[in-house]
């Protein structure tokens, strides 16, 4: 469980967002929505220890991670989150095995044509038989598909995704949501900041990160975020 309380973030003079309170449970998919510059990625970005917080907390399992020391920030980011971006984020000169060897540190620990689960995730998002392939070689939805499949591999217990389906087709789109949502049922949190009113709808739970509210939930009571927002 997630509970974000107090959260606030400014920029020199400029807040985003203030005493933001939500709650994410496992198993939950989350949309943060809002218009272009509100602060969702930071938002994101927060959440996964990539940019510090003003005040708040962020408990993760009753443990507030805006604390933890540099070290145990990094083992934190390496042992539970995932990450989706828009443009990928993979290493483009290497093969799509290589880029799921990474999320398991798989090439030091087992042999090639060993590694567990590599093969199953491929599949699942229908790049089976192609890990021999350079990255930079394929196309946007494929290179997504391969973010996807690093993200089965490595089973994390939150997902943190950046607008993953900004430049990406219906299909692809419908894999990217549907693959969050496997995840989702293994007991995976997944937070999506999006644009897109279909994957936003696809998701339990839609928090305003403009208003600091949530603006639609399947989920009952726990999620409950009434926060403040200035520009
Ligand atoms: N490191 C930084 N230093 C100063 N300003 C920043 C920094 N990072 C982000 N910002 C600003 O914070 C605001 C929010 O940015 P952010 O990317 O979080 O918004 P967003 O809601 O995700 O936008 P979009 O929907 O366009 O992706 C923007 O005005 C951005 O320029």
């Amino acid at each position: 469980m997630i509970s974000i309380e107090n959260l606030s973030k400014s920029f020199g003079p400029r807040t985003l967002w203030s005493e933001v309170n939500l709650t994410i449970r496992p198993e939950e998919m989350l949309a943060l929505v809002g218009p272009s510059g509100t602060g969702k990625s930071t938002l994101l970005n927060c959440l996964g220890l990539l940019e510090t917080t003003d005040s708040g907390r962020i408990l993760v399992d009753g443990h507030d991670i805006t604390r933890l020391s540099i070290s145990a920030r990094r083992r934190f980011r390496r042992d539970n989150l995932g990450y989706l971006f828009q443009n990928y984020a993979l290493i483009d000169n290497a093969t799509i095995a290589a880029n799921l060897d990474v999320a398991t540190d798989a090439g030091r620990l087992r042999p090639a044509g060993r590694r567990a689960g590599h093969h199953e995730a491929l599949e699942r998002v229908g790049l089976a038989g192609r890990e021999k392939e350079k990255v930079h070689y394929l196309s946007g939805g494929e290179q997504q598909r391969v973010a996807l499949a690093r993200l089965i591999v490595k089973k994390p217990s939150l997902v943190l995704a950046d607008e993953p389906t900004g430049a990406l087709d219906k299909d692809n789109t419908a894999l990217v949501v549907d693959v969050l949502r496997d995840l989702s049922h293994t007991g995976c949190a997944v937070v999506i900041a999006t644009h897109q009113d279909h994957v936003r709808d696809s998701c339990d739970t839609a928090f305003a990160v403009d208003t600091g509210h949530l603006t639609h939930t399947t989920l009952p009571e726990v999620n409950v975020g009434n926060g403040s927002h200035r520009q």
